[in-house]
C-alpha cells in the first residue's frame, strides 16, 4: 500500500485527489493538506479523504504531491523540511519550480520527482510530463507514472524541457476555453442563441479532438478535409491568418514559457 498525500488541495490538488479516486485507488490510501478549515471539510465531505497538517501527511505518506501555488512554496519547504521521512518520494506539480529547489531545501538524498499535469485529469484526461531529480531513480518515475497513468498519459521528459511542457499542455486546456468561448460569442454575434451555438461548439470541439486522437491525420489533412475551394472555410481561414492568429499562438506559448523560467528563478538566490 503506497500512501499519498496531497499538499495543498487547490483546482490541481483537487483534480488528483478526484482522478485517482475515481481511477480506483482507495481513499484510505490518500490524505491532504489544505490551509482553510471549512475548504479541508468539504473536501473530506465530498471525497471520504482525511484532511491533516503537514508534520501528519509525512508521518503518514510514502509519496508527497506538493501541489500549492510556486509562489507559496518557501513557507511549505520550511514546514516540510524538519518533519519529512527519509525515502519519501517528493512529488512537484509546481509551474517553473526545479526539483534543485526541493533538494537543496529539504534532507539531503531526497528523491523528487517534477511533474506538469493539467486540469483534464478531472476526467481521466490528464497530460502529464515527468522528470526525475538528481535522486530519483527509475523506480521513482515508474511510480509516478502508474500513479499519473490512472488519470490520463504520461509521457517522460528531460528536466529542461518542463518550461516548454507547462507553456504547451499545462496551459494548454485554458487556450482551448478560450477558443471555445470566443467561438460561442461568435455564435452569438450571428443571432444563433447561447445554449444552442455552445452545443454545435463545444460538440465540434469533441468530435474534432476525437479526430486529431487517432492520431493517423495530421491535423494539416484534416483541415484541409473541412477546406472546400471557395467555400466557406477558406473565407475563416483568410481572416485568421490575417488577424495573426498562428503567430499569436506562437507568441502565446513562448510568453507562458519564459513565465515558468521566471517563476524557478523567482527561488534560485533562496
Ligand atoms: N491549475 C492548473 O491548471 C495547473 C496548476 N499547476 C500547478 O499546480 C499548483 C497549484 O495550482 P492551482 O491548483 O491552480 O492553485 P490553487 O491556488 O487552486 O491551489 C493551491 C492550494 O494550496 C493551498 N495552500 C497554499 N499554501 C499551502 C500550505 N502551506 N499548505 C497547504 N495548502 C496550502 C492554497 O490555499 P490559499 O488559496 O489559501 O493560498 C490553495 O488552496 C501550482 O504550482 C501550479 O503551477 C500545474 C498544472 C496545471
Ligand atoms: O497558469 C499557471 O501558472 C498554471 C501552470 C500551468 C497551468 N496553470
Amino acid at each position: 500500500m503506497t500512501t499519498i498525500a496531497v499538499l495543498g488541495a487547490g483546482k490541481i490538488g483537487e483534480a488528483l485527489l478526484s482522478g485517482l479516486l475515481q481511477g480506483g485507488r482507495p481513499a484510505d490510501e490518500l490524505v491532504f493538506t489544505e490551509k482553510h478549515p471549512e475548504r479541508s471539510a468539504a473536501l473530506s465531505e465530498r471525497y471520504g479523504v482525511k484532511g491533516v497538517d503537514v508534520a501528519s501527511a509525512a508521518q503518514l505518506a510514502d509519496v508527497l504531491v506538493v501541489a500549492v501555488k510556486p509562489q507559496d512554496i518557501e513557507p511549505l519547504l520550511d514546514e516540510l523540511a524538519p518533519v519529512l521521512r527519509p525515502g519519501a518520494l517528493i512529488v512537484s506539480l509546481c509551474a517553473g519550480l526545479p526539483t534543485s529547489l526541493y533538494e537543496r531545501r529539504l534532507p539531503e538524498g531526497t528523491p523528487v520527482v517534477r511533474v506538469m499535469p493539467n486540469t483534464p485529469m478531472l476526467v481521466g484526461e490528464a497530460m502529464s510530463a515527468i522528470s526525475a531529480g538528481r535522486f530519483a531513480g527509475s523506480g521513482h518515475l515508474d511510480l509516478v507514472e502508474e500513479l499519473l497513468g490512472t488519470v490520463g498519459k504520461v509521457a517522460r521528459v528531460p528536466e529542461n524541457q518542463q518550461d516548454a511542457v507547462t507553456a504547451l499542455s499545462g496551459s494548454g486546456p485554458a487556450y482551448f476555453f478560450f477558443l471555445v468561448e470566443a467561438m460561442i460569442d461568435a455564435g452569438i454575434l450571428l443571432g444563433i442563441p447561447r445554449e444552442l451555438a455552445a452545443t454545435l461548439i463545444i460538440q465540434s470541439a469533441v468530435g474534432a479532438a476525437q479526430m486529431l486522437n487517432q492520431g493517423d491525420q495530421h491535423p494539416v489533412i484534416l483541415r484541409e478535409a473541412v477546406t472546400s475551394p471557395a467555400g466557406t472555410t477558406i473565407m475563416a481561414i483568410r481572416e485568421l491568418e490575417r488577424h495573426g492568429v498562428r503567430a499569436a499562438l506562437l507568441a502565446a506559448i513562448e510568453a507562458a514559457r519564459d513565465r515558468s523560467v521566471e517563476l524557478g528563478q523567482a527561488h534560485e538566490a533562496e
